[in-house]
């Protein structure tokens, strides 16, 4: 075995893991959301739901509950409840700091000096009227999605051995099996011809032959 080889054994295994985050765009950005909205696909994420809403002000304090007690406290609330926002779940690998860091810093002084191409430097206003929001952990995705969209079923994602486990029973055989006859075949195309393959040696496939006999016109 060779050294390379050895380091392909203790490589660890890909992850596969796709996180969700909520992303709102504020009162002061909702008239740019076409444009932020294409600034997020075009940075790997998929919008799993969208809503546009307006807030009355306790639900914007129950939203900023964490903050109640701080200066700012009562001109957020009123700033976040002045008009239309947009909220949207999203979805990508570690969809949560990608988010934020896309957003950039809280300020948006600071956001043009030091992140010009953020979104906060491109369409926010102030430290307040900062155009954007992301959740800033796991815990507080899962609160914030489910607060703008209740009655969204939250599969939960199998991760780690769950993954392992399933892809083991329900993906891996017949995925070997078709780059095992990928290697012999070595097409021109490979992904296509191999997406081809899988489609014709499915094994969920319906087996049923075709007997309808067609009419003539
Ligand atoms: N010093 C401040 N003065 C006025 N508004 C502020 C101040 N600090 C924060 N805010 C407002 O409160 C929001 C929440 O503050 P936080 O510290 O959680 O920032 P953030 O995590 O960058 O922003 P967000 O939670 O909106 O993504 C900010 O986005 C901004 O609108």
């Amino acid at each position: 075995m060779t050294g390379d080889d050895e380091a392909h054994l203790r490589m660890d295994p890909p992850q596969i893991y796709v996180e969700r985050t909520l992303a709102i765009i504020k009162p002061d950005a909702v008239k740019h959301a076409e444009e932020i909205e294409d600034i997020i696909l075009n940075s790997g994420f998929t919008i799993l739901q969208k809503r546009r809403v307006h807030l009355t002000p306790e639900q914007a304090s129950e939203f900023y509950v964490e903050h109640y007690g701080k200066l700012f406290f009562p001109s957020l609330v009123a700033y976040m409840s002045s008009g239309p926002v947009i909220a949207l779940a999203l979805a990508r690998e570690n969809a949560i700091s990608h988010w934020r860091m896309l957003v950039g810093p809280t300020s948006v002084t600071e956001a043009k000096e030091t992140h010009p191409d953020s979104l906060r430097a491109l369409y926010g206003t102030d430290q307040q009227r900062n155009g954007l929001h992301g959740s800033d952990s796991y815990t507080s995705a899962e609160w914030e999605v489910r607060f703008f969209f209740p009655d969204s079923i939250v599969e939960p994602i199998a991760v780690g051995q769950a993954a392992r486990d399933y892809l083991a029973r329900s993906v891996n055989p017949t995925l070997l099996k078709g780059l095992t006859q990928l290697c012999k075949k070595k097409p021109d195309d490979p992904v296509v011809w191999l997406a081809d393959w899988l489609l014709e040696n499915n094994p969920n496939k319906p087996r049923v032959k075709d007997t309808f006999v067609e009419e003539p016109k």
